[in-house]
């Protein structure tokens, strides 16, 4: 259907069939009789040799699409501006819709002629019924399109693009059809323009024009693409629109088959034989392209410049000078841009749209988006950071952290102990060195040391004569460290860093080293093991020097301390150098004598107790009774316990202590203040939690450009593994969704935490895994049996963890295995022809010997002349030994294979077989 015939051309070129062949034998074209198809480029060349004949339609129809295919277009061409121009058109039902007829004749400048022969008035009649927004969105109730029906004859829109700005808006060339009329007009008539499935298009010439498909019937099946889900092309293509993008994950928001944007506004129809990109305007295939594999990545980018040339989308924005600063937050949505630069929000999803990205209005988006969006409009966009915009949010309620402390004069200021976290290699002793320190306590003294196992706590020293205290955070493993950087706690004064004397530097030595000494961290190397017969610590401080630890005794300013944490040797000795370097180093005073502030080291749920906090006091006192708030949670100090469990009334500086009386968890890292009242700390958590869940919702979505958006699509659909994660604390749920959300298996699945929390799963857990399919993830928690059945009943599957790697490797695995399966084409076999058997009922039958391999019955095949392929995506249909069927023959034996109704074989052909093969991910 997509090519011409010689006797159609002939016609259309009111010249005698037997001219156009002997034309054709001219240019050297084979072609076997009048009724021979004719390829689009030969077609091409017949019309410029044929000038004067083919006056009206034939130029009508050649601009009206791409090169490829300019035999479409052009007996219909003629069919449509029949009844545009002359009034034969469709008897009765044309009648009733006018606009499609009126649209050839008045918007299609190169399509007046109505003296196509061929054209039949009969053509229109079987139109069928629009299939008005079927499932694809409708231009007239769009809801991203900001203003409807906008006038731009420049920037030629689909019809049925979501994100179009202005739908149905006339455009040189494009037809104005039903659908792209407003929604008032009715679309169930017969349109000259789609006079049977998949036909070209009537002779509108499209320069870069989409083709506004009639609903059910998308370009892409007129050129025998398989079209997944049925008469839409796509599923949700009912829209016929190629540019008909629904959002990002709904069902079926495919590229359809006409819309999307055209490559060329104001092209009118004079670009015929212009390049692709000209034509096809949409992005992805054009309704009426030949589809011949996907377009290339650069024809795409072409098209994706083009059409960033012109004015956005035609959409009138408010712009900046190009150093109009906006600020916004971190989390904020296009409706939050559009209200500062006072601009309609749809209208910036159609920029944004331009530029190459899908969001909607409501989306929160990141950083880089706004930047290319203000870029593009002429803002500077300023995020405000996490920290910048706590600030502002303290500020408002009249609390200023930093001008409180430029305030303190070193009158107020009293010396605090060190803040001390130890780091180190898997293995290496961090756990046992942080129990031996616990252990050295001069106060528990030998009664056993601390026995409480809090985040963090304290111990005391005899320096220099002195009793001297220092505070260890004891969540080992840098982790907890970064976790709190990231948060912009800076918690610790000084590092440990464990190094087994008998293992040297590893990879996380020189990963926990660099992440201190980013922080500026001074660190104290604690050379572990020394117990051990092979250990050499002077290997461990030579290789420490590589990475700018330079010891003492090496001329350094690094103190290096040979320790074993098992038999307790040199601890205080470590603890004597950590205080040495903190008194060189670091300026440890704090003003004890305001509201405390200060950071949450760790937290949980404590059945008895409820929200249970490790803090650690950084300025000011602490006292029972205080309302604070952490984080998101917020509260009455209603305890206090140290880390020997003995309660506390008040809490200084550099103090670590459990508080209870949170109404909620706080996270590892959250900062905490005390608040003048229960109401305002309330409110800073509240107002906290909202700004929390909207910068999530930025940082949890993983953008898609439109490319790898047609990607997704085309090889499925965008897969995504939920998740919820519950863990018995804050820190290791954190871990644990940091490290999943690092697992990369490509682009295809995505792996979404809906719902983190610290305590048992609940009832309320698993059905927010029912509704969103997630897997709940539980590290080191379990479930009451009521919500264990309940899981069952409703299929959530929970999975019970308490070694994180192993979790990571499990949901690893599980993404892996929810991609979709890849498929290589293995050969199976080669069989060269002898001798070819004819056979009425049967077609052609090679008699063949097999060469390599074997050859398999119903195996894909394809023939090879000469080493060309001249058949290909064949199925060996029949295979017989003698008179027998056989199932396989292999290697050196004789066999006779059929090849259904591919009949051109030749002796000394070559049957390569094949066959797809799932492959393994790596
Ligand atoms: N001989 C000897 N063994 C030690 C010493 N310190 C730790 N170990 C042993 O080394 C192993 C690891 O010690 P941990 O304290 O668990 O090491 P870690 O660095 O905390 O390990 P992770 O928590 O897995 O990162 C244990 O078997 C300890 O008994 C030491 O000074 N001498």
């Amino acid at each position: 259907m997509a090519k011409i015939r010689v006797y159609e051309l002939a016609k259309e070129l009111g010249v005698e069939s037997k001219t156009i062949m002997s034309k054709l034998g001219e240019l050297g074209e084979f072609v076997r009789s009048a009724s021979s198809t004719i390829e689009p480029p030969v077609v091409r060349k017949l019309r410029d040799a044929f000038p004067a004949a083919a006056d009206a339609p034939a130029p009508a129809a050649k601009p009206a699409r791409a090169p490829k295919a300019p035999a479409r277009p052009a007996a219909p061409a003629e069919k449509a501006a029949e009844p545009a121009a002359d009034a034969k058109p469709a008897p009765a039902p044309a009648a009733e819709d006018a606009p499609a007829p009126k649209a050839p004749a008045a918007k299609a400048p190169a399509a007046p002629a109505p003296a196509a022969p061929s054209a039949k008035p009969a053509a229109p009649t079987p139109a069928p019924r629009q299939a008005p927004s079927a499932s694809g969105p409708r231009p007239g109730n769009n809801p991203f399109a900001p203003s409807q029906g906008m006038p731009r004859s420049s920037g030629p829109r689909p019809g049925n693009n979501p994100f179009a700005p202005s739908q149905g808006m006339p455009r040189a060339g494009a037809r104005p059809d039903a659908q792209a009329a407003p929604s008032g007009e009715r679309s169930g008539g017969p349109r000259p323009g789609a006079p049977r499935p998949g036909a070209p298009r009537p002779g509108a010439p499209r320069p870069g024009g989409p083709r506004p498909n009639p609903g059910m019937m998308p370009g892409r099946t007129s050129v025998g693409r398989p079209a997944p889900g049925g008469a839409g092309g796509r599923p949700g293509g009912g829209g016929g629109g190629r540019g008909g993008f629904s959002r990002p994950g709904a069902p079926g928001g495919a590229p359809g088959g006409g819309g999307g944007f055209a490559g060329r506004p104001g092209g009118g129809g004079g670009r015929g034989g212009a390049g692709r990109g000209s034509t096809q305007g949409a992005f992805g295939r054009a309704g009426g392209r030949p589809v011949r594999g996907r377009k290339s990545k650069r024809a795409k980018r072409q098209e994706f410049e083009q059409m960033q040339a012109p004015s956005l989308g035609g959409v009138q924005v408010p712009r900046g000078n190009g150093s109009t600063v906006i600020r916004l937050r971190h989390g904020s949505s296009l409706n939050d841009f559009a209200d500062k630069i006072d601009a309609n929000p749809a209208s910036l999803v159609t920029v944004l749209f331009h530029l190459g990205e899908m969001a909607t209005a409501t989306q929160s988006l990141d950083e880089d988006t706004f930047a290319t969006l203000g870029a593009e409009l002429g803002y500077v966009i300023e995020m405000v950071s996490a920290e910048e915009e706590d600030r502002e949010l303290l500020g408002s309620f009249d609390i200023d952290l930093e001008g409180e402390l430029a305030e303190e004069s070193d009158e107020d200021l009293q010396a605090r102990p060190p803040v001390v976290t130890v780091m180190g290699h898997v293995d290496h002793g961090k756990t046992r060195l942080l129990d031996a320190i616990r252990r050295t306590d001069v106060v528990s003294g030998e009664a056993g040391g601390i026995t409480q196992h809090i985040g963090a706590y304290q111990v005391r020293h005899m320096h220099e004569g002195v009793e001297r205290a220092l505070t260890f955070i004891d969540t080992p493993g840098h982790e907890a460290f970064t976790a709190m950087r990231a948060r912009g706690a800076e918690v610790t004064d000084i590092a440990i860093l464990v190094v087994a004397a008998d293992d040297g530097v590893m990879p996380q030595t020189v990963e926990a080293l660099n992440h201190a000494q980013a922080a500026g961290v001074p660190i104290v190397v604690a050379v572990n093991k020394i117990d051990k017969e092979s250990a050499n610590p002077a290997k461990i401080r030579q290789q420490l020097t590589e990475y700018n630890l330079v010891a003492e005794e090496y001329g350094g300013d690094t103190m290096f301390v040979d320790v074993s944490a098992r038999q307790n040797l040199n601890i205080d000795e470590l603890l004597g150098a950590v205080l040495l370097t903190a008194d060189a180093a670091l300026d440890l005073r704090a003003n004890p004598n305001k509201d405390a502030r200060g950071v949450a080291i760790e937290a949980n749920l404590d059945k008895g107790r409820g929200a249970v906090a490790t803090v650690l006091v950084q300025q000011g006192t602490l006292h029972v009774g205080d309302s604070i708030v952490a984080g998101t949670a917020h509260g009455r100090v209603r305890a206090m316990f140290d880390e020997h469990g003995n309660a506390v009334e008040a809490a200084g500086p550099a103090r670590p202590v459990q508080v209870l009386g949170l109404t909620s968890v706080p996270r590892a890292g959250d900062s905490f203040l005390v608040a003048p009242d229960d109401r305002t700390a309330r409110q800073i958590a509240e107002k906290r939690e909202a700004a929390e869940r909207a910068a999530t919702l930025a940082k949890r979505r993983k953008r898609i450009s439109l490319e790898d958006f047609t990607q997704a699509l085309e090889q499925g659909k965008v897969e995504t593994l939920n998740l919820v994660i519950k863990g018995d604390v804050s820190g290791a749920v954190e871990a644990l969704e940091d490290s999943l959300l690092k697992i990369d298996v490509g682009d295809e699945v995505q792996l979404r935490v809906i719902h983190r929390g610290v305590g048992a799963i609940t009832q309320n857990d698993v059905n927010l895994a029912t509704v969103d399919n997630a897997v709940i993830i539980g590290f080191n928690v379990k479930t009451a049996e009521r919500v264990a059945d309940m899981a069952d009943r409703e299929g959530v599957e929970i999975k019970f963890y308490s070694v994180i790697y192993q979790a990571i490797d499990d949901v690893e695995a599980a993404m892996k295995g929810m991609l979709k399966p890849e498929y290589e084409e293995v050969q199976l076999g080669t069989a060269e022809i002898r001798e070819i058997f004819r056979s009425s009922k049967f077609g052609n039958i090679a008699g063949s010997i097999v060469r390599s391999g074997l050859i398999r019955r119903n195996a894909k095949a394809r023939v090879l002349r000469d080493g060309v392929v001249v058949g290909d995506n064949l199925t060996i249909e029949s295979l017989k030994r003698f008179k027998d069927d056989a199932t396989e023959v292999r290697e050196g034996f004789e066999c006779g294979i059929g090849l259904g109704s591919f009949n051109d074989l030749q002796v000394e052909d070559v049957i390569e077989t094949w066959e797809m093969r799932e492959k393994p991910r790596s």
